[in-house]
C-alpha cells in the first residue's frame, strides 16, 4: 500500500457559458516513503493542478486518490486538513514566509497545531531545525534581513519540523541562483533522507529534476515517465557512460 497514489485520475473545472475544461487526465502515480520523485511539464500542464491533488487541498473530478490506502473522499474534511497539517509539507517556490516574524516564528507554526510534547517543546524544535539547516544564528532575524537561500532554508525548517511523511516541493529552486538552489537541494535530501520521507518535486530546471529518482512529465494534463531526465540523471550517476 502506498502512501499516495492517484488511479486514473482526472481534474476538470467549469468554465462559465462553455464545457469543462480538462486540467488532468488519466493521471496514475504511486508515492511510497522514501521515494525522490520530480515532475516537470510546461507553464500550463497542470503541475500546480496535481500538486494541489497531492497535498489533499483539491479533490479528483474523477477516478481515486489514496492517501494510506483510504480513499480520499470518504475522508472528512477536517480530517483531512489534520493530514495534511501532520503529514505534508509544502515548500514553495517564493519561500511564502510571515514577514513580520522572526526565522523562529515561521518555523515554529506548523508545531502550534500539533500536542502533545510536539507542541510543549516546540520552540526549541523549531530552533533545532534552524540550526539543522545551518542558521543557528539568524534564529531572531526577519525574512527582509536573510538573503534567498537562507529564506529557503527556513522554509524547509518550517516544512520539516513536523516530520512529516511526504515534502511537496513546488519549484523549491525556482527564486534562487544556480549554485544557492543546489546546496538548498543538497540540504533538503540530506533532511529528507534522514526523515525517510518521501520527496516530490516540481521544477523546470533539468539538472534538479535529475537529482530525483524517479523521473515524470506532465503534457498537457498526462503524466509519463520522463526519459530524457532519467537517462540525464543515469549518466550522472555514472550508470551510462
Ligand atoms: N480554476 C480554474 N479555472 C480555469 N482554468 C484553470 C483553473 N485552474 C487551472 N486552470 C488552467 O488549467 C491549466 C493548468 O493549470 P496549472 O496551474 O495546474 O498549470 P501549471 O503547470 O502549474 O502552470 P505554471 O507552471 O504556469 O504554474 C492552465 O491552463 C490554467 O489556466
Amino acid at each position: 500500500m502506498s502512501l499516495l497514489e492517484l488511479d486514473d485520475v482526472t481534474r476538470t473545472v467549469p468554465i462559465a457559458d462553455s464545457e469543462a475544461l480538462t486540467i488532468l487526465s488519466g493521471v496514475d502515480l504511486k508515492v511510497d516513503a522514501g521515494d525522490r520523485v520530480s515532475i516537470v511539464g510546461r507553464s500550463g500542464s497542470g503541475k500546480s493542478t496535481l500538486l494541489n491533488l497531492l497535498g489533499l487541498l483539491d479533490l479528483p473530478t474523477t477516478g481515486e486518490l489514496r492517501w494510506d490506502g483510504v480513499d480520499v473522499r470518504s475522508i472528512r474534511s477536517g480530517h483531512r486538513d489534520r493530514i495534511r497539517g501532520r503529514e505534508i509539507g509544502f515548500i514553495f517556490q517564493q519561500f511564502n514566509l510571515l514577514e513580520g516574524r522572526t526565522a523562529t516564528e515561521n518555523a515554529v507554526l506548523p508545531l502550534l497545531y500539533a500536542d502533545g510534547p510536539s507542541f510543549w517543546r516546540r520552540e526549541r524544535i523549531a530552533r533545532d531545525m534552524l540550526e539543522r539547516v545551518g542558521l543557528g544564528h539568524r534564529l531572531d532575524s526577519l525574512p527582509s534581513s536573510l538573503s534567498g537561500g537562507e529564506q529557503q532554508r527556513v522554509a524547509i525548517a518550517r516544512a520539516l519540523v513536523r516530520t512529516p511523511r511526504v515534502i511537496l516541493a513546488d519549484e523549491p529552486t525556482g527564486a534562487l541562483d544556480l549554485e544557492t538552489g543546489q546546496s538548498v537541494m543538497d540540504l533538503l535530501d540530506e533532511i529528507v533522507s534522514e526523515q525517510g520521507a518521501a520527496l516530490v518535486t516540481i521544477t523546470h530546471d533539468p539538472a534538479i529534476a535529475a537529482r530525483g529518482d524517479r523521473h515524470l512529465r506532465l503534457d498537457s494534463g498526462v503524466l509519463t515517465a520522463d526519459e530524457a531526465t532519467a537517462a540525464a540523471a543515469a549518466v550522472h550517476r555514472g550508470v551510462v557512460t
